[in-house]
Order: C-alpha cells, then structure tokens, then sequence
C-alpha cells in the first residue's frame, strides 16, 4: 500500500461510571473509592506509545474520550492527557475533541475548564427528561438537574453540544418521546442529538427483566413523528440515529462508519487500523483493569480476512444515509468493484440498493431491512 491517506482518529476509553445504569451493556465499571487519575493516564500514554506505528506519518483529525463515563476526571488530568498526546502525535488544526459526560452536577463544574482546555464538543448523555422514566433506566440525576446543566453548558458556549436521547423505552408512551423531543429541540437546541432506541443488550440488569417495552405500533409512531419534529426544528439526519444542524455532524463517528482508521487506548478500548501492507487489523485492549494498569494493554488484535472485508465495509458505510462513492471501496479496502458485483447485483435485484456510474444508495427497503442488505455480503 502507498502511503496510508486514510483519516485518522483516536479514541480514549475511561471505563468509570458512578453506578451501572440498567440498561447499558458498554465497558465500565462502578467507581469503588478515588480513581488514580495520573495513574491511568500514564498508562494511557504507555498504551498509545505501543500503537504509535499505526500512525504511518498521519495526523489525527479527531479525539474522542468516551467511557464509561470521562467527566469524572478532572480537567486537570484532561489537560495533562491531552498536552501529552499532542506531543506524541500530529494533530490537524480543525481538531475535535469530544468528551462524554453525564448531566451531575459535580461533573458540570468540570465544563467552563473543559472548553478552556480545547474541548470542542461536549457530549451529554441526558437519556430522557421524564422523572419516571430516569429512575426506572437508573440514571443519577433528575430531569430538574439535566435541563439546567444543558442551559448552563449552553452558555460557555462549545463549538457543539450533543445530547444523547432515548427512546422506546420501558412503559414509554408516544407523546411522553416526543415530548422529550420537543424539549431538545426547542429549549434545549444542541447542535447535535444522537437520538437511540433502546436496545435490550445481554449482561445487563434490564436483560433479565420482564419489561413493558412499546409494541410494533408505537415505535413506529414514535420514529415517525419524531423523525418530523426533528426535521421541522432543523436537524438533518446522516447515520440511523444521529441528527445534527448543517456542519455540526461528528466527525469522530463519520469516521467511523466511513470505515476510516482509529486508534483505540484505555481499558476496552478497541481500533481499527490499515497496515503499510494493506491489511485491515483491530485492536482490543484489556477490559480488566488490572491488565491494563499491570501494564497488559493489547488484549487481542486480529486481521480481518479478505472476504470479510466487504461485509465489515459495508456494515459501517450502509448506517450513513449519504451515498456510498464506488471508489472508497478500493480506497478503504483494496478490494475491486468486479470482486462484490455479483452481490451487487443481488442487492439491486432485491430492492435494497440503487446505482450510479459513481454511488450505490441503499433504498428505504435498504435502510428499513439494513440487516437483510447486509446478510447478501457475508
Ligand atoms: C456509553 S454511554 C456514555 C455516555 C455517558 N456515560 C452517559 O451515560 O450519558 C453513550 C450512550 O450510549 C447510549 N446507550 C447506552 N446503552 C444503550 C442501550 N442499551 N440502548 C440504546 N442506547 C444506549 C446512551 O444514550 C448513552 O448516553
Ligand atoms: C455510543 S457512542 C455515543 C456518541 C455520542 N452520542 C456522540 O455523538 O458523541 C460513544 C460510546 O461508544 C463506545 N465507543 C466508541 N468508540 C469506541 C472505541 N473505539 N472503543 C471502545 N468503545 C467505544 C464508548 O462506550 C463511548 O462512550
Ligand atoms: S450509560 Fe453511561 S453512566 Fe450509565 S453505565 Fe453506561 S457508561 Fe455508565
């Protein structure tokens, strides 16, 4: 392979939460006692200094640290963490840098230095304003709490703000989702809302449960309606659950799910990186901590095979809703048109994708059966 062109990301995993909502299934841990903040960002720093090969004379375009749950530290060790990657990695002059916080108040001290530090994005993971609901996902604040923490990280002012939001929740009505929604759109007005449907996932408490979740019927008038309440207030959907207002998509996930490359560092963490020779390798680090602070960071690292790596293309790519450029699957793979004609093909005759001389387009048979499109590439 040439010079590796693709872009370049890093992520920063801080797997402490406060308490382990009901729901969440991603890694982290409970804080038990005072987190050795400096401790963890000097293995942080060991961590990346072992990946630093992966950066092929790069610079990195975006840093994400997400957890768990980041804004337990301070912006103290925020600071120190990024200074020091800064020194070990070119990074581009338009830089974001996101960091995921939950609305507490204690971590919303951390806001006005976070932003004085060069954090441009701040994530908010507000899940939903109905009291009822907060305490029934486990969730450590009240809906009083998040709106004020929202209208005060507001006024400092970040480049942008993404709320995170639920929705098909347990005993959730329609109007009670789209209220939430309404509420982000009209008051609260961030540049971006990641907006989910709650997924039941394995090894969480919610998995265990007997659950009043919406029917058939009401998720699809709770995607419908809110689908237009965001569109009515000027949020653009581009990926199957993220909005934003023009120019404020994250950059850090296009990445992503454009199949570009990341370097994963912290407990859990995982990346997905292009070698000089081509090959398509991930990453995962030690989810223990122990591991990762005995200095065991790499857990795992595997290449992805040849004839796996249109289907793991296409998984990323097919969740954006722009077309897909026909030249960014040799761009980002090395694999030829001619080699994936035939499911191609396949996919067209079914009704799942559309083509041009230079884009596939899944339809809305595609994007509403996302799976069915995706199983014709395995
Ligand atoms: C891993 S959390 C980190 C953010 C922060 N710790 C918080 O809790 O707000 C990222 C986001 O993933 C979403 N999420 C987590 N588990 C989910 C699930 N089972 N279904 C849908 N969304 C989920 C939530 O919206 C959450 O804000
Ligand atoms: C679900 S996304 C939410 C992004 C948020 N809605 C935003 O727009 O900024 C972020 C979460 O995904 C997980 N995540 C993202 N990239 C990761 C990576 N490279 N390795 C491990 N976990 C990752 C982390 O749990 C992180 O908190
Ligand atoms: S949703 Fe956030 S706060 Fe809750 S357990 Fe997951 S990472 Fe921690």
């Amino acid at each position: 392979m040439k010079n590796n062109t693709l872009p370049l990301s890093l992520y920063i995993h801080i797997p402490w939460c406060i308490k382990k909502c009901f729901y969440c299934d991603f890694h982290s841990f409970v804080k038990k006692d005072t987190i050795n903040e400096k401790k963890y960002i000097n293995h942080l720093l060991k961590d990346l200094s072992n990946d630093i090969k992966y950066i092929q004379l790069r610079t990195i375009h975006s840093i994400f640290i997400g957890g768990g749950t980041p804004s337990l530290f301070s912006s103290h060790s925020i600071n120190f963490l990024i200074q020091e990657i800064k020194k070990r990695i070119p990074t581009n002059s338009q830089l974001e840098i996101t960091i995921e916080s939950n609305p507490n108040s204690f971590e919303s001290n951390n806001f006005y230095k976070y932003k004085k530090i060069g954090i441009n994005r701040l994530s908010i993971g507000v899940q939903t304003f109905n009291m009822q609901q907060l305490q029934l996902l486990g969730r450590t604040y009240s809906s009083k709490e998040a709106n004020k923490i929202i209208h005060f990280a507001n006024k400092l002012h970040f480049k942008c703000i993404n709320l995170d939001l639920m929705h098909c929740l347990p005993n959730q009505s329609v109007q009670q989702a789209l209220k939430d929604l309404i509420q982000i759109t009209t008051i609260c007005q961030p540049q971006h809302i990641s907006w989910y449907q709650l997924s039941i996932e394995k090894n969480t408490f919610f998995y265990s449960k007997n659950l009043n979740l919406p029917n058939e019927n009401t998720i699809f008038n709770i995607i419908n309606y809110g689908e237009k309440i965001l569109k009515k207030y000027g949020y653009y959907k581009y990926e199957i659950s993220s909005y934003s207002k023009i120019g404020y998509q994250c950059q850090h996930n296009l990445n992503y799910w454009r199949f570009g490359d990341y370097i994963g560092i912290g407990c859990g963490a995982h990346g997905k990186i292009t070698t000089k020779q081509g090959e398509i390798i991930r990453t995962v680090k030690s989810k223990k901590i122990t591991d990762f602070i005995n200095g065991k960071y790499l857990h795992n690292l595997q290449k992805i095979k040849k004839n796996e790596q249109a289907l793991e293309f296409f998984m990323n790519r097919f969740r954006l809703i722009e077309p897909t450029p026909k030249k960014d699957l040799y761009k980002y793979t090395q694999l030829t048109e001619q080699t994936i004609q035939p499911k191609i093909q396949q996919a067209i005759s079914e009704g799942f994708l559309k083509e041009t001389k230079k884009y596939w387009e899944t339809t809305s048979k595609g994007k509403n059966f996302l799976n069915s499109l995706l199983e014709i590439f395995i």
